[in-house]
């Protein structure tokens, strides 16, 4: 069936309806990965936004029961160049097809995908729409222009209730803005006992938990419209050493007085190269991010820039010169990309040892 995505701008891509016949509108954003759909729309980072894939074929290796990064995928839709409808694979449990049917997740494929990158590259990201051939573009468009993005995604995407995911290790209290399953497999790795807590947890139930690190995680959305984070986030920052990927160091770079704005079109891949700023050692990184921390912002705080992206030297890793604390703006869990920067949750552990040793609040030389 056609089906058409159309731009805020009043650009109209006609293609191919799959997935599932809803219409809906999002913040269309492109990710580069030439692998690792299943886990891009599993990400709840992706809350509210359509994808499109930039790799020309998605699908053939289908959807399988291990790869998912959460249970209910947020994204609203998917668009692809083409789609494999007989994926092969032995782990492959169901098309991709078959998969945003049952979730409720418009597809679109057929369309030039290299054109509406290149469009959102130029433009910037912009609001976009999947529906039938019986919309009116110009009607769509300016509805788009007219609407205003929800700003309450994680709390959408958040886990309502604490729950325990334990282990014999460090006790770490996830505070989950939006989680990749990712996150919580690296620190089960390590042995970790964990406590998942929903976003809105304050600092003096985490405290009472105590814990001996806090990780902040992914989520999606600006982290401007999370202000109940950086209120717990103050209330720990140099009592329990932190860790921080993604939007869990964007809510970090805020707390510490830092400023953080939205990027044109962002980073969303598995090949972002980013540079540690002290060994020079370049990483190939996960992506997915909209907004970043403004350089010029960090000079008056006691933040320190641990990382940079090559791509555009935008701020990747930062940390604290008083206490334990760092925080990442890539993805060290992966899932999906390359995995070069696992060690950083070594670096969490070995923050935690050390604080246990000192059994003091601050650290020398962080
Ligand atoms: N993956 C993330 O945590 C994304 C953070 C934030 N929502 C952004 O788009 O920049």
């Amino acid at each position: 069936m056609k089906r058409q995505l159309i731009l805020e701008d009043g650009t109209v891509f006609i293609g191919e309806g799959f997935g599932s016949t809803k219409e809906m509108m999002g913040e269309v954003v492109f990710n580069t990965g030439m692998t690792g759909y299943q886990e891009v729309l599993s990400d709840p980072s992706y809350c509210d936004q359509i994808v499109t894939m930039t790799y020309p074929l998605i699908g053939n290796y289908g959807i399988n029961r291990d790869d998912f990064e959460s249970i209910t995928p947020a994204v609203k839709g998917f668009i692809v160049k083409e789609t494999c409808d007989f994926p092969s694979n032995f782990r492959s449990e169901y098309s991709l097809h078959t998969f945003l049917e049952e979730k409720g997740i418009p597809g679109l494929s057929g369309i030039d995908t290299r054109k509406l990158t290149r469009r959102i590259r130029t433009v910037g990201a912009m609001k976009g729409k999947i529906c039938g051939m019986d919309e009116n573009p110009e009607e769509v468009a300016a509805a788009l222009r007219g609407t205003d993005f929800a700003t309450d995604q994680v709390s959408r995407v958040s886990t309502m209730k604490p729950y325990p995911s334990p282990g014999r290790g460090f006790k770490v209290v996830v505070v989950d803005f939006g989680m990749k399953h990712g996150i919580l497999r690296e620190l089960t790795e390590r042995h970790c006992d964990v406590i998942v807590v929903p976003y809105n947890t304050t600092a003096e139930e985490i405290l009472r938990l105590n814990p001996d690190g806090i990780m902040l995680t992914n989520g999606p959305g600006d982290p401007k419209d999370v202000p109940e984070a950086q209120e717990m986030i103050k209330g720990v920052l140099g009592k329990i050493p932190l860790f921080g990927i993604c939007l869990g160091h964007q809510l970090f770079a805020l707390t510490c007085g830092a400023d953080t704005e939205k990027m044109k079109f962002g980073h969303r891949g598995a090949n972002h190269p980013v540079q540690n700023v002290e060994t020079k050692q370049v990483m190939i990184t996960s992506q997915n991010h909209g907004y970043a921390v403004r350089e010029e912002s960090v000079e008056n705080t006691d933040l320190e820039i641990t990382h940079i992206a090559l791509n555009d030297d935008s701020i990747e890793g930062l940390k604290h010169t008083k206490y334990r604390a760092f925080t990442v703006q890539f993805h060290p869990e992966a899932s999906p990309g390359p995995e070069d920067a696992n060690s950083l949750f070594e670096q969490f552990i070995t923050m935690m040892e050390e604080e246990k040793k000192a059994g003091n609040l601050t650290c020398q030389n962080a």
